[in-house]
């Protein structure tokens, strides 16, 4: 332990704090695979108090220097980067839709890679090869297929979970999606509950996905529909963090889910409002003939240091 309360052992290691619409993250740039933190190491840095204080931790990584990276580039040989995801108590995630946004924005800010506005790349992720765009104002995330955890059941009752919070009446019906990683969406009628549900500890989900789920509580907008668009305001508790002011791959999770239970007339655009502002996403025909789905969404820089 060194005088600042940290681990010794990452005295002097320079970081970035950036966001995605308030989804926090601590990154660093380990360009040669040295630098790989343990779990304790990543909830130190991720603590509010005696940490920095983030979300999650990202790990900027050349794909050679990582087991799951070096897979990818067997097939995609231009995905130089991989996106090593931590959530804050230092369990590891598969995807992390700000997060791969703030990623490649600090990859620019790094110099570590250039991108001109409207010109794209392919990052490694745990959940497979994302295609990042640059985008006016922000960055597009091609985040691939979206899933069904339980296809069955999910098609046959468009619900296929029971999920209970603190300020719930009563339990409610939930939807669980695969977006690389879980979900579990649950709809409520109103803004007022949505902002009564207490999100402090984590929402129960029956049956629980294998290694746990990310929960969002959904109410879609009345009408649903304005220009094109559908709308839906969303809260979410994270898996391995808390309430956070924003998911992206929650919000996509929330899109498929409502326009699921939506129907026919759904629209493939929707603008999902959460508490840290408002992201975009977007269903396209994949070219391996699967719907895929667009997050984007705006990412920063805050500020630049070395851990002590
Ligand atoms: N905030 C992220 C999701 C981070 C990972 C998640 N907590 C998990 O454990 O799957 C996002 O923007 O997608």
């Amino acid at each position: 332990m060194s005088a600042s309360g940290l681990p010794a052992s990452l005295a002097g290691l320079p970081f970035a704090k950036g966001h995605g619409t308030g989804n926090d993250f601590v990154l660093i740039a380990d360009v040669d695979g040295s630098r790989n933190l343990t779990a304790d190491e990543v909830a130190a840095v991720c603590d509010r108090h005696r940490g920095v204080g983030a979300d999650g931790f990202i790990r900027a990584v050349r794909s050679e220097f990582v087991a799951e990276g070096r897979a990818l580039l067997e097939t995609a040989p231009e995905a130089e980067w991989f996106m090593d995801y931590r959530n804050s108590d230092g369990s590891v995630s598969e995807m992390c839709g700000n997060g791969v946004r703030v990623f490649v924005h600090f990859l620019l800010e790094e110099h570590l890679l250039e991108l001109g506005e409207g010109e794209s790349l392919a990052i490694g992720t745990r959940a497979g090869l994302k295609t990042v765009s640059r985008i006016s104002g922000g960055y597009a995330v091609d985040m691939g297929p979206w899933e069904f955890i339980y296809p069955d059941h999910a098609a046959a009752k468009a619900m296929d979970a029971v999920v209970n919070a603190g300020g719930l009446e009563v339990p409610r019906p939930g939807l669980s999606v695969n977006m690389g990683n879980p979900h579990t969406v649950v709809a409520l009628a109103e803004l007022s509950e949505l902002a009564g549900t207490n999100l402090t500890a984590p929402p129960s989900v029956q049956p629980e996905p294998e290694h746990g789920t990310n929960v969002e509580f959904v109410v879609p907008a009345e009408p649903l529909v304005e220009d094109g668009v559908g709308l839906v305001t969303m809260r979410v508790h994270e898996r391995g963090v808390g309430e956070t002011l924003s998911c992206g791959t929650g919000a996509c999770a929330a899109a498929v889910a409502v326009r699921f239970w939506a129907g026919a007339q759904a629209p493939d655009s929707w603008a999902v409002t959460v508490p840290g502002g408002v992201v975009g996403v977007r269903f396209l025909a994949g070219p391996e003939g699967r719907e895929h789905v667009e997050l984007s969404g705006p990412a920063v820089l805050v500020a630049r240091g070395m851990l002590l």
